[in-house]
């Protein structure tokens, strides 16, 4: 799972990487230009593990984790003609969700490119250049479709009409500001646009970087469209945060006032835009978080520890992580009957302690 870190140059994007990945990457209060993403592996953040990994002592324990991507800004003030460079929607479009970064510190040795800090008027540029690329990408299409349909034979016409009375509806929502996710399709028309990359139908988190002087009372911001969530973050505490160990961290947080650090909520809403739940395994060797999507069936899961474990799968044994640690054990757990058999159509809940049984 790939999330890119989009906004205007000098909003603080990669600051907001550093905090978020406890990287060293370099930030500047001048812009950089570079085209040449920063990308790192972030655990997601999971109390759970440290719990189990108490009980069952094992030899290891790995956490979920996510992928973020910094890129070059985006410009914000795009004119006739010109588009994002094509490296960049090339990254932007394989990521799975968006974290806007949209800043709203004050800092006079920082320019901001438009010249001063307006969070409403820089999120919408940011939209608007997300609209952009999405109506380029609609309107190359309609071209082609209005040349292919007339000479298509009628099954392939029906199902390009379709097709293209969607992309028509798209265009009118986008041109009406209302982004590719908060549009109304059935499931039958997200299938048709899958292919497409939109930016602006990916999951977004929306995080406005505030001042150290906003940290009590961040500015309130309302963006309120299906699939998006907001998280305010202080880039330039949580970088410095994110770089010491667990105790100075705790002293910090403490002298600061806050209890979790923001990069925490970010990188678990993050996860939660994915729609993404995690399932655990215990052992003597490993504890761990495993990634998959709501929704998912025991036979499925199974496959993301390993393929043959989905091939040969007989059933899954699971308890739920709440009622393990009530028992405090797995034998005491299994005595009170919340150990579970299921079949490969159980839908895994989050915090699922699963041990599938089965035969290659
Ligand atoms: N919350 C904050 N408060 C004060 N200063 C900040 C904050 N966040 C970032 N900065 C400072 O702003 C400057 C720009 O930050 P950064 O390089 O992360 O921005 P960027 O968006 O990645 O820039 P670019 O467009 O060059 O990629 C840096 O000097 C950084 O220390």
């Amino acid at each position: 799972m790939k999330i890119a870190i989009i906004g205007l140059p000098n909003s603080g994007k990669t600051t907001v990487f550093n905090a978020l990945t406890r990287g060293t990457a370099e930030t500047t209060a001048y812009a950089s230009g570079q085209l040449e993403p920063n990308l790192a592996t972030v655990k997601v953040p999971d109390n759970r593990l440290a719990v189990l990994t108490g009980m069952f002592k094992p030899k290891k324990t790995t956490f979920a984790d996510v992928q973020y991507v910094d890129v070059a800004g985006l410009s914000g003030s795009r004119r006739e003609g010109e588009g994002l460079p094509p490296a960049l929607l090339n990254y932007l479009g394989t990521a799975d969700a968006l974290l806007h970064v949209v800043r709203t510190f004050e800092d006079s040795a920082v320019p901001h490119p438009e010249g001063s800090v307006d969070l409403m008027r820089d999120l919408q540029a940011v939209d608007l250049e997300l609209a952009f690329a999405d109506l380029a990408i609609i309107e190359r299409r309609l071209q082609r479709l209005n040349a292919e349909i007339t000479k298509m034979a009628a099954r392939e016409k029906e199902l390009r009409i379709t097709e293209r009375e969607l992309l028509l509806r798209l265009q009118a929502g986008l041109e009406a500001e209302i982004p590719i996710r908060a549009a109304q399709m059935s499931e039958e028309e997200e299938r048709l646009i899958r292919g497409y990359q939109f930016l602006t139908a990916k999951p977004l988190l929306l995080v406005p970087n505030v001042g150290e002087d906003q940290l009590s009372a961040p500015p309130t911001v309302t963006y309120a469209h299906p699939r998006s969530a907001v998280v305010p973050l202080c880039g330039k505490i949580e970088a410095e945060l994110a770089q010491l160990d667990d105790e100075d961290a705790q002293t910090f947080m403490e002298d600061l006032g806050i209890t979790t650090p923001a990069r925490e909520l970010v990188i678990q809403q993050s996860y939660t835009l994915l729609g993404l739940i995690s399932f655990l395994t215990t052992g003597p060797d490993e504890v761990r978080a495993w990634t998959i999507r709501q929704q998912t069936p025991a036979v499925e899961a199974a496959g993301a520890i390993h393929s043959d474990i989905q091939r040969g799968f007989i059933r899954a044994e699971v308890v739920a992580y709440d009622d393990l640690i009530k028992a405090g054990s797995m034998t005491e757990a299994k005595k009170q009957g919340t150990v579970r058999m299921e079949g490969k159509t159980y839908i895994v809940q989050d915090g699922d302690i699963c041990h599938f049984l089965f035969n290659v």
